[in-house]
């Protein structure tokens, strides 16, 4: 691929436009809102000026509601050889493109299964993709050269290929996706008028499970109204099993030994589920979950900080594969997590301990 139109520079746009960018390709960047494009190209993703001639990819990045139409435009102005979208649901667009009378044969449906909870240019990276699933949903009619430019792109954003029916793939993100999502605002929703003396008491627990919550509500609005019935099936056996566990904690508050029983066997079956069903989550390179040691390195808030530790565990040659950072509240003080192989975490601990640092194991 030589070159390439990115329709739509947000979050999605622009971090696939900075990874084609670096690996030589002439990038051109458009948005209906001009501002954007201008702020991707001056993050080096390329040029906000159009394309000359026919462009051998064109790469649609706009909100799921907006995709078929800008596609069905492109595809009528003869933009590119080829036209993808990277949009969070796939049989909706390929429906409407369509009814749209566009020709599918140069249409492919993609959708990288990585993200963040910010959107805009400003919030890309090359890197995003790295090691991530990156969905493709060819069909019978696919051309073969559209599929091959689709499969360059994956490769040059450092991605792994996954193929996918349309529907089949709406199905999946359903699950590990969009029904989490709206679990997620569930549970951050009852903070919103919570005590702030409750809030304040916040650890890495509920920041985990509310990331997704700080999401731009419009986007997930569009996602969900081109996903709603696999989301409200799941959404349906979830509700069940809340009813289940309300049961089951009644029945601990119970004076009746009997009750109590039941009670806690129900919630030790829920926390068996939830062991089971975690244990099947990807590590972060979409391999087999990794078990880590965690050596925990207290600092106090001071710029720098992060940076020599990580100097500090590379010069003992360690990889660090993971961190996460515990802030003390009402101080200026933290732990910081390093999640490194079991083997590595003595040597670790040993040299950090070594560099003056306080660690805990
Ligand atoms: N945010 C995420 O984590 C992920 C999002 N996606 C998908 O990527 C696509 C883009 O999402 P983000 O980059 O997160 O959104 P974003 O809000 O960061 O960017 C969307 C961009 O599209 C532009 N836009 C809106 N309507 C347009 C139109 N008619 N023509 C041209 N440009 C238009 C907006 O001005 C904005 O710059 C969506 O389809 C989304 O479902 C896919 C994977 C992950
Ligand atoms: O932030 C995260 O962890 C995500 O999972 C983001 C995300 C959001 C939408 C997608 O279609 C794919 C990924």
């Amino acid at each position: 691929m030589r070159t390439a139109l990115v329709i739509g520079t947000g979050l999605i746009g622009t971090s696939v436009a900075m990874a084609l960018a670096q690996r030589g390709v002439v990038v051109h960047l458009a948005d209906h809102d001009p501002e954007q494009a201008r702020t991707a190209a001056a993050l080096g993703a390329g040029t906000d000026e159009a394309p000359e001639g026919v462009v051998d990819l064109a790469v649609v990045a706009a909100p799921p509601a907006h995709v078929a139409g800008v596609l069905g435009d492109a595809m009528r102005r003869g933009v590119a050889y080829g036209y993808l979208d990277v949009a969070s649901v796939k049989g909706g667009p390929r429906r409407e493109l369509e009814a749209l009378g566009a020709d599918l044969s140069r249409y492919l449906g993609t959708h990288p299964m990585a993200g963040r909870e910010k959107s805009g240019p400003l919030a890309a990276s090359a890197e995003l993709f790295e090691g991530r699933p990156w969905v493709l949903t060819p069909t019978r009619d696919t051309d073969t050269e559209v599929l091959n430019l689709a499969l360059e792109l994956v490769s040059h954003c450092r991605a792994v290929p996954v193929v996918m029916d349309a529907d089949a793939h709406d199905r999946a993100v359903a699950l590990v996706s969009h029904m989490p999502h709206l679990v997620s605002s569930l549970v951050a929703a009852r903070l919103e008028h919570a005590e702030e003396s409750a809030v304040r008491l916040s650890g890495g627990g509920i920041r985990d499970v509310t990331r997704i919550a700080a999401s731009d509500p419009r986007m997930w609005i569009d996602i969900l109204s081109a996903n709603p019935g696999p989301v409200a099936e799941l959404l349906s056996d979830v509700a069940a099993d809340l009813d289940e566990t309300v049961r089951a904690l009644r029945a601990l508050e119970s004076g009746d030994d009997e009750k109590r029983r039941t009670g806690a066997a129900g919630i030790e079956d829920v926390l068996r589920r939830g062991n089971a069903g975690q244990i099947r989550v990807p590590g972060k390179h979409g391999s087999a979950p990794r078990v880590y040691e965690v050596v925990g390195v207290l600092i106090d808030d001071q710029p720098g900080q992060l940076a020599r530790i990580f100097a500090d565990a590379g010069r003992a040659g360690v990889n660090v594969e993971d961190v996460r950072i515990e802030h003390a509240t009402g101080q200026q003080a933290g732990l910081v997590q390093l999640m490194v192989e079991p083997k590595a975490a003595p040597l670790l601990s040993a040299a950090l301990r070594e560099r003056g640092w306080g660690v805990r194991q």
